[in-house]
């Protein structure tokens, strides 16, 4: 079994002297909270504001929409002002209102450390999560306070199909899309607004979006919070739940429009690690690998679980838009156990087949000796 209260491992020059009270040497966990426009983004938060939950967390509730999202967040600020400095609410919680992307209040929050354990960040309601994300990944000196833990989609049962089946101009990918496809768990939210055959139409357009995500169903956005905090959906840790979604993802129902899509494949054996670099980087940064009909193939995530040469354990895959990464899990292959390799990708004009193809293609190809 995983020891969940590991700490994670962090560098030790990493490892600041100012005062970390909760978690010495600790990294703070950071969740996402997406969502199209009026969803319930800023209720959830509101939500979990309000809630007794014996967690300490803060939360930046961004503010640049207008109208109900604006008076719910003043209603908690009390004063009736815009709120842009921490205000620290009755169960322990932190909050602060953002006209921003958030990173200068993260920034901002990192010097009341050993207050709070835990980061919400709601992002605008037309944000890329995923531009969000990559500031985690690629900012060092945010990376070594905090980790991203997981993106929370909120869709809207009444319009959320609206949203989702909305077709942008050419090229232009819909944002309610994105913002599912990107998402590890998708709460969809307003289910008192429609019948049960409303709700499986909406259910099966996120599912067919993405195919791994986990989908809960809400009025007013009220969650159990064990379900949205601690997903650990960037790190070794979701390997075992990865393997167990593996197992279950039914495959996808065809798609008819050029939508985001999920499409996995698995191809049995051992890789090299520096073929699957080569694979990946053809894919998300050379963009040179395209579909039956010459599109190129756009991936907005990707997960995977893979079996690197000279490796004891798996290796998970992770990736969003351009950055992406390796790291070993904790599970062991064993002994008579057949390595394979499992990818998922989401994305515009995935073609299973082509994919597959290139990735045996490109792993088992012989590398020059240099
Ligand atoms: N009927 C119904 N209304 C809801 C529910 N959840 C939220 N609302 C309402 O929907 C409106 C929008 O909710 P918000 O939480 O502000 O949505 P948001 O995603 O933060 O919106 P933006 O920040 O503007 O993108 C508000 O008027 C909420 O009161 C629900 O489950 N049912
Ligand atoms: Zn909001």
């Amino acid at each position: 079994m995983e020891d969940e209260d590991c700490p994670d491992l962090v560098p030790i020059d990493a490892v600041g002297s100012e005062e970390t009270e909760s978690s010495p040497g600790g990294k703070i966990p950071v969740t996402i909270i997406t969502g199209y426009l009026g969803a319930g983004k800023t209720t959830l938060l509101n939500y979990i504001l309000t809630e007794q939950h014996n967690k300490r967390i803060a939360v930046i509730l961004n503010e640049f929409g207008e109208g109900s999202a604006l008076e719910k967040s003043l209603a908690i600020s009390q004063g009736g002002e815009l709120y842009e400095e921490w205000l620290e609410l009755r169960n322990g919680c932190l909050c602060c209102s953002v006209k921003d992307s958030g990173v200068k209040a993260i920034e901002n929050l990192m010097q009341r450390r050993g207050k709070f354990d835990y980061i919400l960040l709601e992002t605008t309601g037309l944000a890329d999560p995923g531009a969000v994300a990559s500031m985690f990944w690629v900012d060092s000196e945010l990376g070594s306070d905090i980790y991203l833990d997981g993106i929370v989609s909120v869709v809207d049962a009444k319009h959320g199909l609206q949203h989702l089946t909305e077709v942008k101009p050419e090229g232009l990918v819909n944002e309610a899309c994105r913002q599912v496809a990107l998402a590890d768990l998708v709460i969809i939210n307003k289910t008192d607004l429609v019948s049960e055959e409303e709700l499986n139409k909406v259910r099966t357009s996120v599912r067919s979006i993405n195919g791994l995500v986990k989908i809960l169903e809400t009025q007013r956005s009220r969650v159990d919070l064990s379900n949205v905090l601690d997903l650990h959906a960037f790190d070794s840790l979701s390997g075992i739940s990865l393997q167990k979604k593996f197992e279950q993802m039914k495959t996808t129902h065809a798609h008819l429009d050029k939508g985001i899509i999920t499409v996995t494949f698995e191809v049995p054996g051992n890789i090299k690690e520096e073929n699957l670099n080569l694979f990946i980087q053809n894919l998300l940064w050379e963009k040179n690998i395209k579909d039956k009909t010459g599109c190129t193939m756009d991936v907005i995530r990707l997960k995977g679980l893979v079996s690197i040469q000279g490796k004891s354990h798996q290796v998970i895959v992770q990736g969003v838009h351009e950055l992406y990464d390796l790291e070993e899990t904790a599970v062991e292959w064993k002994e008579d156990e057949k390595r394979t390799n499992r990818l998922v990708l989401i994305g515009r004009n995935l073609d299973k087949e082509t994919i597959k193809e290139v990735f045996i293609a490109t792993v088992t190809e012989k590398q020059g000796n240099g």
